[in-house]
């Protein structure tokens, strides 16, 4: 590698001497590949261009200043013709993947130019370089530059007004969604869900193609979207009415949108119309192979906004952000990456719709019914690779071959997998009970045609097996028959010559050459011809050796020409059946779900939870899926939970008898819960969200019995932290948060608060509280559980008859307080703050002090007298 190739940190380039802008060149000076270069640079002024010169990817002008500073890689220059001197730096070709990787993951559009032929064919004129590949965040298809447990998703919205439409795509697995809706809040927590890498969107801005980085804002983003994204500024054009159906309609080849259920959709046809065009803007060279367009409504699925998913930590935790410690870390038992991915989404989407969740449930609990028929799936599944992403790179032309013999060994599973479910009865299993014949034929052609272990280039040769093809073998017999000549011909020459350490050897400059220590070169044979002296040998060839290498070399070269033609004709064949394989590989996904939920809770102890259409949630001795796991076994405090009073009506299995005897009757809407710092109250709030969620995606439960209505809405409000973003108080952030949950919960809502009202002085915070609490069990009478260390809160329970006390339990001795985390009716009498005060360590005097102002506090204080009189 050259120096200016390296990966050592840049030092300040003398930018004096050099070029940084290739607007700023007299073209007509640039040599001709610099003029190549920078021709092609006009296409894509905003990303960044490696362009292939031999063994690197170099970038110039201010392309190679920006390679430099992201990547810390030297900056260095090189001579353009006349012009003098242009900024460059440059990667070895090939760690391309891995620079581009990193690139992308800074927000950078990258575009490749590589040599189409090689620099030997060239013959002295320019080598001839096309762009292959463009890579968006949202566009990858590469194995290493995706993540194997989450998808990879490419957003486009158009907003109108407060309407908005949506669509997204995940072009490595195919999915392709739409919707739209009518409140900015909904767009806005869509996106949150999704996560997308980057988001397409409609502007009239001068530098239409730019990528905003995460951070980066432009006075033509809508308020409405969130800055941590990418953001692609696009043309109007494609995202209109008038462009995007016709376009739907053509990559679908359908007559009308209802087939694809976004006729009545126009927002949704248009953010899915500009997606499309953006695809076959930037993917020209690299096809993408999409699902049918799904159309789908945000309040068919439990919403679950972003504050909630973070308090909840469904995917990372709070604290560090980290996977580890996550409901998802604590649930997945998944034995393929599709399953992996399919959780997420299923725990970032739980459902509405009962039957829906039964149908899951049923499915688990055949299979933890049937253990044998659950181990050997969950074994049998370990062997079916990523069928979902390696349908896509084969449907984009970026498989290898490598690719299609693991796409075939995972389609050939899929006979065994489904005579292992053809005795099942549950949904989820009977749906992979029919495998299409066609990819039973796809998976032995593969294998029929293609070795067992395939090199990764595929321009090589070693791709195909004999007997595929009568030409290939005949190429092949030519060439190892010239082969075998060049390996006779050192022991014919030796025998020849008398020289017995003469060698036949070859290199890439010279091609074959006869190889003679220097020591014997007086009785080196006249017809040969001298090409190469060393230190100790000379090299010779001889007219014949060169003829046969010629021959050989375009043997070889006619022969790998011919394995590329079959192998990509039968990567075009596995394209052809993407959908197949792709409808196969989502039940696949789905079951392998179900199976890891199943192990799961049969090893936890889950139980199956009885879901309602009614607003009851009886949770029995339920535990926290995760605080559980990481405690050792036992030590988890079970707690049980009632709450949201029935209604007539409701289905007959609402009739039966609680298993436990409920404090209260009906059962209450709002749970005020007390308890001293540490006692468990986060904890038993977040178990409730949690089960309550888990139920929801149709798993089964942390508990003993279950029965629960389903939730429209699960919010929370819990710690708080300085939003120093946003620059908003900890208070401010708190109280955004509550009138959040007070404007858009319902009854049917599920609200869990925790501390409400800290960030202000005591009574401003006691008065927030109790108004909130009061608000929420009379106004909304949506299902509450509200921590706090008022326990004055206590006396609301008095006054609301849909209002229950609560409390986390400690055994006081008078050295310390011992946890019992159980919670249990009734309210805590006094709060613990200068208990725990002591514990810590705070002087004697300071406590003495602090009980006795409280005492004068208590004294003199009319908050509970008050409160009862404004009822
Ligand atoms: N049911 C339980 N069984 C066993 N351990 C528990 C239980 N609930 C909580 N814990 C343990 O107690 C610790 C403190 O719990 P948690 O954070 O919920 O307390 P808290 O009452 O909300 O405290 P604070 O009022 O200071 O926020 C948890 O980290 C957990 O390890």
């Amino acid at each position: 590698m050259t120096a200016s190739h390296s990966e050592t940190p840049s030092t300040k380039p003398d930018a004096s001497t050099f070029i940084s802008d290739h607007q700023q060149v007299d073209r007509s000076k640039l040599s001709q590949m610099y003029l190549h270069y920078v021709e092609t640079k006009d296409k894509y002024p905003h990303a960044v261009l490696l362009y292939r010169v031999g063994d690197f990817f170099e970038c110039y002008f201010q392309d190679a200043v920006k390679l430099a500073q992201e990547l810390e890689l030297v900056l260095t220059s090189k001579q353009a013709g006349e012009q003098g001197r242009v900024a460059m730096s440059g990667v070895p070709h090939h760690a391309w993947e891995r620079y581009a990787t990193l690139l992308v993951e800074k927000g950078y559009a990258v575009v490749i130019c590589d040599q189409v032929e090689d620099a030997s064919e060239a013959a002295g004129r320019l080598v001839r370089r096309e762009v292959t590949r463009i890579l968006t965040p949202g566009t990858l298809l590469e194995e290493g530059m995706l993540k194997s447990s989450r998808n990879n998703y490419l957003a486009a919205v158009v907003i109108a007004a407060n309407h908005w439409g949506l669509a997204y795509a995940d072009i490595s697995t195919g999915e392709f969604l739409t919707t739209q809706g009518s409140d900015l809040e909904h767009l806005t927590q869509e996106l949150m869900r999704l996560q997308p890498s980057e988001v397409l969107v409609p502007t009239n801005a001068p530098d239409l193609g730019s990528l905003l980085r995460p951070g980066e804002t432009s006075p033509h983003l809508p308020q409405c979207l969130p800055p941590s994204f990418c953001y692609s500024l696009r043309s109007q054009v494609p995202f209109s009415q008038g462009e995007a159906r016709p376009r739907l309609l053509q990559k679908f080849k359908v007559r009308s949108l209802e087939g694809l259920g976004c006729d009545h959709l126009p927002l949704a046809v248009r953010a899915s119309g500009g997606l499309l065009e953006y695809l076959e803007d930037t993917q020209k060279e690299n096809p993408v192979t999409l699902q049918r367009l799904r159309s789908y409504t945000v309040t068919d699925y439990l919403i679950v906004d972003n504050q909630t998913r973070r308090n909840l930590e469904i995917t990372q935790t709070v604290r560090d952000g980290t996977f580890h410690g996550s409901l998802l870390w604590a649930l997945d038992k998944t034995s393929t990456a599709m399953g992996g991915r399919a959780l997420r989404r299923w725990l970032l989407q739980p459902l509405l719709d009962i039957k829906g969740i039964g149908a899951r449930l049923d499915t688990i609990q055949e299979l933890m019914e049937n253990t044998p028929l659950r181990q050997d799936l969950r074994q049998l599944l370990r062997q079916i690779y990523d069928l979902e992403r390696l349908t896509g790179r084969a449907g984009s032309g970026t498989a290898n071959a490598r690719d299609l013999v693991a796409l075939a060994d995972s389609l050939s599973r899929l006979p065994e997998l489904s005579s292992l479910v053809t005795e099942a009865r549950s949904p989820f299993l009977k749906a992979l009970q029919k495998v299409p014949s066609v990819l039973e034929e796809l998976a032995q052609k593969l294998h029929a045609h293609l070795v067992e272990s395939p090199p990764i280039l595929i321009k090589e040769g070693g791709l195909i097996r004999p007997s595929v093809n009568p030409l290939l073998d005949e190429r092949k017999a030519t060439v190892e028959a010239d082969q075998q000549w060049i390996a006779n011909l050192e022991v014919d020459e030796r025998a020849k010559t008398g020289i017995s350490t003469l060698k036949v050897g070859f290199n890439k400059t010279f091609g074959y050459y006869i190889s003679i220590s220097r020591t014997k070169a007086d009785q080196v044979p006249a017809h040969y011809i001298r090409k190469q002296t060393l230190t100790n040998e000379e090299r010779y060839i001889t007219p014949d050796l060169k003829e046969r290498e010629a021959r050989i070399l375009t043997a070889r070269d006619d022969l790998n020409q011919l394995e590329y033609e079959i192998f990509t004709a039968l990567r075009e064949e596995v394209a052809q059946e993407a959908e197949v394989i792709r409808n196969l590989s989502r039940a696949v996904a789905a079951a392998d779900v179900l199976c890891g939920l199943a192990e799961l809770a049969v090893h936890q102890g889950y139980c199956r939870p009885e879901m309602l259409s009614g607003r009851e949630i009886n949770i029995v001795d339920g535990r926290h899926p995760v605080v559980e796991k990481s405690l050792p076994a036992g030590f988890f405090v079970p707690n049980s939970t009632q709450l949201g009073s029935r209604e007539s009506g409701v289905g007959s299995s609402e009739e039966e008898i609680s298993p436990l005897p409920t404090p209260h009757s009906p059962l209450p809407d709002l749970i005020i819960l007390t308890g001293p710092n540490a006692s468990g109250k986060s904890c038993y709030l977040r178990q409730v969200g949690l089960i309550q969620l888990m139920a929801q995606i149709g798993s089964f439960v942390p508990a003993r019995f279950a029965r629960l209505g389903i939730c429209d809405r699960i919010f929370t409000r819990v710690g708080a932290v300085d939003d120093l973003a946003t620059g908003q108080s900890t208070f401010m952030v708190e109280m955004n948060e509550t009138a959040n949950i007070l404007n858009h919960a319902t009854s049917r809502s599920l609200v869990l608060l925790d501390e409400i009202g800290r960030g202000t002085a005591t009574f401003d915070g006691l008065s927030i509280a109790w108004a909130v609490a009061e608000y929420i069990a009379v106004d909304i009478r949506a299902r509450t559980i509200f921590a706090t260390h008022y326990h004055e809160l206590n006396e609301l329970a008095s006054i609301l008859p849909n209002v229950a006390n609560y409390q986390v339990t400690v055994k006081e001795l008078p050295d310390q307080i011992i946890f019992l985390h159980q919670v249990q009716p009734g309210g805590a009498d006094k709060s613990y703050g200068i208990e725990a005060g002591r514990l810590a360590g705070l002087p004697a005097v300071v406590i003495q002090r602090a009980k006795q102002v409280m005492g004068q506090i208590e004294k003199h204080s009319k908050i509970a007298m008050g409160l009862q009189n404004l009822d």
